[in-house]
């Protein structure tokens, strides 16, 4: 058994990179070349040091993920999320920088250890599912437990209570083959469940379904997750999937991140115009809520018409377009935090969002 790492409340750091770096070529430069080039005179030192024919696929990186938080890495193919992914787990050898689990440093555990932090506290869920096609959906599920060397009629037990969580009870006994694919991933999900992982990383989980089946999958992960609150680092290449899932959102470009931040952050204020072009395909009345546009406080009477800080403008759009008055905005207990009017949202809906860069 590994030893068990502190247990931290939400919010805390649980898995942190800094200054991560990973070079592919014929002859990447060394740790000690990057970790000058780095302390010089900022990340772009290596990048102009990198020789012809090299990448960085990740470039710099440098991240906190909280306890109990979905961050989502996000960005085109080719951006360095799957490598980052892959660094954070050790899955890829990282060529220079930190990464942290519960304040243990990963890259100086020995193999034996990395495979035991594996194992007991990190899931992975990949874009392929990954199932063994000739065991049965109960025994793929039960699996990594088998591994573990727990007994049949507990890991049964547990694999019984994993596939039953994913919406698959009464298909123990099919085979990977007799399932669709959004029943694959499911049993993925299940699978990667089992041994009750600190962490959870999922690469591109739902990108091989249709849409209809992603959506679904996306409504199951959310409804998991209320459950399961499990620390997420989630890859995707989906804007509007990151967007509808994300606690926290980092967008990768050409190895490194742009920008970190929750939603609605990132929504009302894009570090760049790169960023800002995402945001055309993300639907903004459903990301932003009333409590993140309201201008605070209260003008004389209490408002004929109230919506809680957490409606969406989706809702209140309706009563906002219906009449020239202001909408109050209440917190939990009722008490007016503040108004919306229809000039304030007519300004952010024509997209005069401050871009910081
Ligand atoms: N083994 C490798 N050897 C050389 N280059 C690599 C290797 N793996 C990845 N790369 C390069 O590193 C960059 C980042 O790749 P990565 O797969 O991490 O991107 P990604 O954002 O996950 O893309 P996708 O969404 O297409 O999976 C790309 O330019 C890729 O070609």
């Amino acid at each position: 058994m590994i030893s068990s790492h502190a247990k931290a409340g939400p919010g805390s750091v649980k898995l942190a990179c800094r200054d991560l770096w990973k070079i592919y070529g014929a002859s990447p430069p060394e740790a000690a070349e990057i970790a000058s080039a780095s302390s010089n005179d900022g990340n772009n030192s290596v990048t102009g040091k990198i020789a012809p024919g090299h990448v960085a696929a990740v470039a710099g990186a440098t991240l906190d993920i909280h306890e109990a938080e979905i961050f989502v890495l996000m960005g085109l193919s080719g951006s360095g999320k799957s490598t980052l992914l892959r660094c954070l787990t050790r899955l890829i050898e990282p060529s220079y920088g930190s990464v942290t689990l519960d304040g243990e440093d990963l890259l100086a555990a020995d193999r034996r250890r990395m495979t035991d932090i594996r194992r007991q506290a990190m899931g992975m869920v990949f874009q392929n599912f990954g199932l063994l096609p000739h065991l049965t959906v109960l025994d793929n599920v039960a699996f990594p437990l088998r591994v573990q060397g727990i007994d049949r009629a507990k890991r049964e037990a547990r694999a019984r209570e994993m596939t039953e969580l994913v919406g698959l009870k009464g298909r123990e006994a099919q085979y990977p083959r007799e399932l669709s694919g959004g029943q694959q991933q499911r049993v993925g999900i299940a699978r990667s469940l089992a041994a009750e992982p600190e962490i959870w990383f999922l690469d591109e989980p739902f990108s091989a379904l249709d849409p209809m089946i992603r959506r679904q999958m996306q409504d199951e992960f959310i409804r998991l997750q209320k459950m399961l609150r499990k620390t997420i680092v989630f890859v995707t290449h989906d804007v509007q999937e990151a967007f509808r899932l994300a606690d926290r959102i980092a967008i990768m470009r050409d190895g490194a991140i742009e920008q970190i931040g929750t939603p609605v952050e990132i929504a009302l204020s894009p570090a760049n115009n790169y960023i800002a072009e995402f945001l055309r395909d993300v639907p903004l009345l459903k990301v932003i809520r009333a409590g993140d546009v309201m201008t605070p406080g209260q003008g004389g009477e209490r408002p004929s018409r109230i919506f809680s800080s957490a409606a969406t403008l989706e809702e209140i759009l309706p009563d906002l377009l219906g009449g020239p008055q202001s909408i109050g905005i209440a917190g939990p207990d009722d008490t007016i935090l503040g108004e919306i009017s229809p000039s304030g949202i007519t300004r952010l809906l024509r997209g005069e969002r401050a871009t910081t860069a």
